[in-house]
C-alpha cells in the first residue's frame, strides 16, 4: 500500500490581488514542507505536505519532486495519476500546461510537456530489445458527460468496468504519438476543444475536468505486452458563486462543477474515515469524474495530488477549504503494482493458467490495434452480454448498483443509529445532573424545614423565660433586692 503524495503550490499574487489589498500573504513559510496559514479572523493553522511549492518556484521543480517517480513507474507498467485541484484562478492549468501547451520557454513549459519529454526520455534509456508504443486519449467531463477531445462527435462516452484492466472508457479514441512534437500537436488540438469561459475571477476559466490519458505499451523480447497508463487530470476549479458573479450558463456549470468536486470530497472523506469495509461504501458512482478515478483514489495507481492556493487574504477561506481537502487526502492509500505481462502469442510462458476473462480482454486488446473503433464497439457489445466488461444497462451493473445503494442505506441508517445512540448518553447523563440537582434541593429543603423547627422550638424556650422572668419580678422581695 502507498500513501497518496500531496503537495502545495502557491501562485504569484495576481495583479487584481494587489490592486484590492496590497502586497499582504496569507501564509508565513517554516520550510520546503511546512507553513503556517493565516486565515480571515487571524487565526493560525500549521499544514505540512510532502513539499510545498512557494511563489517563487520552478515549474521544473514541480515536475521533478511530483511527476518524475509516476512517469519512470508508468514505462515500467505501473498505473500512475497527476490531478491539480483547487479554487478558480488558483494556477491548475498553468501548473498543468505552462502559459500555453505549446510554450517554448523551459522555464515556463508546464507538467503535460515534462511528462512527454520524460515519458520518451526513459523510453530512450530503457531495455534496447524492448519495443514501445504510447497512446494519447484525452477527454473532458462537461455538465457530467464525458467528451471525446480527439473527436467531438463522441460526445457521451461510457464508463466501464473491466475485471483486469479496471476503469475504461468505451470507444475513446486513442492515438499513438510517436515523438513530443507529435505529442503536442496532438495535445495542442485537442485543449483547443476544451470547454473554457470568461468568468469574475478567471479570464479563461476551464469549464470541464479534463483527463489526459497516456497508455505505454512496451512489447518484451519474449513477446509478451506490458502496459502502464498515466493519468493526469486538470480539474475544473472550484467556486463561490455569489463571489464569482456567474449567472445563466455559467452559474450552471459552476453548479455542476462544484457537485462532482463535492463528491470527490465525499470519496475522499469516505476514504479516510476509518477501516474501508464493504459496509463502508465509498460513492465513486455518484459523478462520472470519481468513477473515471476510482483506481486513482482506492485501487491500482500511485497518485499524486497538487493543491493549488492563491496567497491572498482575499481568498483566505478557499484556501484553507483546499488545504484541508489535501490535508484530508495524504491519508489515502492506493495499491499500486507492476501490471502483470500479457502474453501475446501463447499460454506457454505462464506460470498460472489466465482465466477465461483474461483471455477474452487479450483478445480484445489485439483486436483493438487491429480493427475500426465500430468492429471493436461490437465486440465490446459481446463481452458485455458474457460479462467479461461491465455496462450500465448489464445484469451485473444493475446488482452492483443496486448492491451500492444498499450498502448506502445501511452506512446512513448506521449513522443515524449512532446518531440516536449519542443523543440517548446525552439525555441520561442530563437526566442524571438533573437528578444530583434535584437530590441537593431535597436536602436543603430538608435542613431548612428542621432549620424552621428549631426556631420555633426556641421561640418557645424564650417566651417561657420571659415569662419566668416577669413572674419572678413580681414577688416583693425580689422587688427591693432589685
Ligand atoms: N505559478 C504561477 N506563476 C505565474 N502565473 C501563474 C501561476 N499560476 C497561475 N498563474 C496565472 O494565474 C492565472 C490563473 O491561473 P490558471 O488559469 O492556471 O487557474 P486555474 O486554477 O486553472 O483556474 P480555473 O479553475 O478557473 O481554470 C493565469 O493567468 C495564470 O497565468
Amino acid at each position: 500500500m502507498a500513501n497518496i503524495t500531496v503537495f502545495c503550490r502557491f501562485r504569484p499574487l495576481s495583479s487584481k490581488e494587489k490592486r484590492d489589498n496590497g502586497d499582504s500573504v496569507c501564509i508565513r513559510s517554516m520550510d520546503s514542507e511546512t507553513f503556517v496559514f493565516k486565515d480571515e479572523k487571524e487565526e493560525e493553522f500549521a499544514f505540512s505536505f510532502d513539499k510545498v511549492f512557494y511563489e517563487e518556484s520552478l515549474q521544473a521543480d514541480v515536475y521533478e519532486f511530483l511527476a518524475l517517480p509516476i512517469v519512470r513507474g508508468a514505462v515500467n507498467a505501473v498505473n500512475g495519476t497527476i490531478i491539480t485541484y483547487g479554487q478558480t484562478g488558483a494556477g491548475k492549468t498553468y501548473s498543468m500546461e505552462g502559459p500555453s501547451i505549446l510554450e517554448l520557454d523551459d522555464l515556463k513549459k508546464g507538467l503535460l510537456p515534462r511528462v512527454v519529454d520524460g515519458l520518451f526520455e526513459c523510453i530512450k534509456s530503457a531495455d534496447k530489445s524492448d519495443k514501445y508504443r504510447i497512446k494519447l486519449s484525452m477527454v473532458e467531463i462537461y455538465m457530467e458527460k464525458v467528451r471525446d477531445l480527439l473527436d467531438l462527435t463522441k460526445d457521451n462516452i461510457l464508463i466501464k468496468e473491466s475485471k483486469v484492466q479496471g476503469i475504461l472508457l468505451s470507444g475513446v479514441t486513442e492515438i499513438c504519438i510517436s515523438d513530443p512534437a507529435d505529442a503536442l500537436q496532438s495535445l495542442s488540438s485537442g485543449i483547443a476543444n476544451r470547454a473554457v469561459g470568461e468568468t469574475q475571477m478567471n479570464m479563461a476559466s476551464s469549464r470541464s475536468h479534463c483527463i489526459y490519458i497516456f497508455t505505454v505499451q512496451s512489447e518484451l523480447s519474449d513477446k509478451r505486452v506490458k502496459t502502464g497508463k498515466l493519468i493526469l487530470v486538470d480539474l475544473a476549479g472550484s467556486e463561490k458563486v455569489e463571489k464569482t458573479g456567474a449567472e445563466g450558463k455559467v452559474l450552471e456549470e459552476a453548479k455542476t462543477i462544484n457537485k462532482s468536486l463535492s463528491v470527490l470530497g465525499n470519496v475522499i472523506n469516505a476514504l479516510t474515515c476509518g477501516p474501508t469495509t464493504k459496509a463502508s461504501h465509498i460513492p465513486y458512482r455518484d459523478s462520472k469524474l470519481t468513477r473515471i478515478l476510482q483506481d486513482a483514489l482506492g485501487g491500482n495507481s500511485r497518485t499524486a495530488l497538487l493543491c493549488c492556493c492563491s496567497p491572498s487574504p482575499l481568498n483566505a477561506a478557499e484556501t484553507l477549504s483546499t488545504l484541508r481537502f489535501g490535508a484530508r487526502a495524504k491519508h489515502i492509500k492506493t495499491s499500486p503494482f507492476v501490471n502483470r505481462a500479457q502474453d501475446k502469442l501463447a499460454k506457454k510462458h505462464e506460470d498460472v493458467a489466465p482465466t477465461k476473462d483474461e483471455l477474452c480482454e487479450r483478445i480484445l486488446i489485439r483486436l483493438r490495434e487491429r480493427l475500426d473503433v465500430e468492429d471493436v464497439e461490437l465486440l465490446e457489445e459481446l463481452f458485455i452480454l458474457e460479462g467479461i466488461l461491465f455496462d450500465p444497462s448489464s445484469f451485473e451493473d444493475l446488482e452492483s448498483a443496486y448492491e451500492d445503494v444498499t450498502l448506502r442505506t445501511i452506512s446512513s441508517l448506521q449513522q443515524a443509529v449512532e446518531e440516536l445512540v449519542f443523543t440517548i448518553e446525552e439525555l441520561k447523563s442530563e437526566n442524571r445532573a438533573l437528578k444530583a440537582r434535584m437530590e441537593a434541593a431535597e436536602r436543603f429543603n430538608a435542613l431548612h424545614k428542621e432549620a424552621g423547627e428549631n426556631a420555633s422550638v426556641m421561640r418557645k424556650i424564650s417566651n417561657i423565660l420571659s415569662f419566668f422572668i416577669s413572674w419572678v419580678r413580681s414577688f416583693p422581695l425580689l422587688s427591693m433586692l432589685k
